[in-house]
């Protein structure tokens, strides 16, 4: 820490380093991939555990997210308890995935920053605290599958210090 500010370096985006947030859905961590459709399609099988609570559903929607401007500094992050929720890029862009593990406490040191290749999505597991949208470069759409249901489900943290981001 310095002058008033956490700086957190990237990593690269991992599935091992961010089985602890959710799971990362790319082709090559596919635990079981095979041939469909008469040997024209290979499905890349069962990539995330998508959680919704009871009476609740699963939605897909789109989100179109502005690029976010460079040096980045978080003040907060937020949860939603009641189910996961998953991003993936549709225009092949890179982004920036900030996460930290489920709880009623948080350590800055508990929060990690990862880079995602336009080719990985991300799937955060319910409760996981992770920042909101964070697209690079340009306007970015990401196909984004989470909860529907009754009550609230996203809580939110301010940081008590400004995290500063370091590519
Ligand atoms: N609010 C909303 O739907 N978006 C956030 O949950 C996010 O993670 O981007
Ligand atoms: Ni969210």
């Amino acid at each position: 820490m310095s002058n008033g500010v956490y700086s957190i370096a990237v990593e690269p985006l991992t599935a091992a380093a961010f089985a602890p947030f959710g799971d990362v859905i790319e082709a090559s961590n596919a635990a079981r991939h095979f041939s469909i459709n008469g040997g024209n399609t290979e499905r890349y099988h069962d990539l995330a555990n998508i959680e919704v609570d009871a009476g609740a559903r699963p939605i897909i929607s789109i989100f179109r997210g502005q690029p976010r401007a460079l040096p980045l500094t978080l003040t907060m992050l937020e949860r939603h308890p009641h189910g996961s929720q998953a991003f993936m890029p549709l225009q092949g862009r890179p982004y920036l995935v900030a996460v930290a593990p489920a709880g009623e406490h948080v350590a800055l040191s508990d929060i990690r920053v990862f880079l995602a290749r336009g080719d990985q999505g991300v799937n955060y597991s319910a409760g996981t605290w992770h920042h909101p949208l964070l697209a690079l470069d340009g306007v970015s759409d990401f196909l984004v599958v989470d909860r529907a249901g009754e009550g609230p489900n996203c809580d939110e943290m301010d940081l008590p210090l400004p995290v500063l981001i370091t590519l």
